[in-house]
């Protein structure tokens, strides 16, 4: 495909995103009616997407419209590029520009400028101050990032393997086990480095949350959202602990099993009807549901559809998370709880709030990062009982 037909090929997808379809399954469609389209075509047809998803209210304001074209003809625009060179009709170009479009657009304000929900800002600017560096980082792109197993390898030894995939990763200060992948990141998956459990794909900040935690050899360990176990593998290989997972949807559990095997570690499920016999267990990470606000680089739909609603919604969960999960704990056991969100309301205030309704445990520390080049927002803490 050309650069123009690819440019094209996104302002559809947009269309159909815009019209309420989601943007992974608007993408499988594509591909699937589109057989002549390459990886690297699909792969830049992908990046247009998320980077108009990123930035839809400037580059719809820039583009004179809130439509796949619009966007395209924004982001062409906030590159300083003429829409007019690229939407020419010929070959597999798209149509040329309307008379509407050629002279629409205007420079992005406010709001529109940042990217941001309205409803958000105000809710930002309350938990940080100024919400425009935040914002700004959460119009780039993230970057990729890998944890290594320290169980099956060693930093170098994983950097070198995956430079024999052709896969350029360097070492970062946000974790001791973190790299940063700038070349090849598209073969992270099938590289003998993935293949042999010598690293994952994971979050830099996600990584360094999981350094702060106790860990020590011997413990039992509870991920108590434990997801896909993007945590408990991080804990898995830090440690030499009986490590358990358990999570509210049984379902998001099912990729656990094959991760660990190809880990090296062994990982108990537990359901719902199976938690309180487990316990109680030295350390619970309560890794909650939340807005996802640290990640909204990774997954810009949230940051268009989640609302005052979903966080009201969302922040009783997260107390009946920590409510439960405290049951759980041992004597003298920590009670660990952290969100990707940059939001107070999902952070610090849920840890006031439950010090607030259990007077007897104690904040040991807490700790928030930034979206950043090394990784993305998180918040974690850790609280323990005080002694009888
Ligand atoms: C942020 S995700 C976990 C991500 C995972 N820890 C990782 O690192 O890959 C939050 C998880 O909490 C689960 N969840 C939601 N409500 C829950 C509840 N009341 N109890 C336990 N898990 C719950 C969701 O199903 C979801 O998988």
């Amino acid at each position: 495909m050309t650069p123009e037909a690819r440019i094209g090929a996104a302002a559809e997808v947009l269309e159909l995103i815009l019209a309420g379809e989601p943007a992974e399954k608007a993408l499988t469609s594509w591909g699937r009616r589109s057989r002549f389209a390459g990886s690297k075509d699909r792969a830049a047809v992908r990046d247009h997407v998320f980077d108009a998803l990123r930035c839809k209210r400037s580059f719809a304001v820039l583009g004179g419209g809130l439509s796949g074209r619009g966007l395209m003809i924004g982001l062409l625009r906030s590159e300083g590029r003429d829409p007019a060179q690229v939407f020419t009709g010929q070959g597999h170009a798209p149509a040329p520009l309307t008379e509407q479009e050629a002279a629409g657009g205007s420079v992005p304000e406010g709001a529109d400028a940042l990217d941001l929900p309205d409803w958000i800002v105000p809710e930002l600017q309350a938990s940080l101050g100024d919400p425009a560096p935040l914002a700004q980082v959460l119009r780039s792109r993230a970057p990729v990032m890998l944890r290594v197993n320290l169980r099956k390898s060693s930093v170098s030894k994983a950097v070198a393997q995956l430079a024999a995939d052709g896969i350029v990763a360097a070492p970062v200060s946000v974790s001791p086990t973190a790299l940063l992948v700038s070349e090849g990141a598209r073969r992270v998956n099938g590289s003998a480095a993935y293949l042999q459990g010598m690293i994952e794909l994971q979050d830099g900040a996600s990584q360094a949350v999981v350094d702060r935690l106790p860990l020590r050899d011997g413990m039992r360990v509870l991920d108590y959202c434990a997801g896909g176990g993007g945590k408990t593998l991080a804990m898995a290989g830090r440690a030499r602990a009986e490590f358990f997972a358990h999570d509210a949807n049984p379902r998001r559990l099912k990729d656990l099993p094959v991760r660990a095997d190809r880990a090296g570690v062994s990982v108990k499920l537990l359901e719902n009807s199976g938690l309180s016999g487990a316990g109680p267990f030295d350390l619970v990470l309560c890794d909650a549901p939340c807005s996802g606000s640290g990640a909204w680089r990774r997954s810009p739909e949230g940051k268009w559809v989640f609302d005052a609603s979903a966080l009201a919604e969302l922040t009783q969960i997260q107390d009946e998370i920590l409510d439960q999960a405290q049951g759980l704990v041992a004597q003298n056991g920590v009670l660990a709880y952290a969100t990707c969100s940059v939001l107070r309301a999902e952070n610090d205030a849920r840890v006031d709030a439950f010090l607030a309704r259990h007077p007897d445990w104690d904040l040991q520390w807490s700790q928030q990062w930034f979206p950043g080049p090394e990784g993305d927002g998180f918040f974690a803490c850790c609280l323990t009982k005080s002694p009888k």
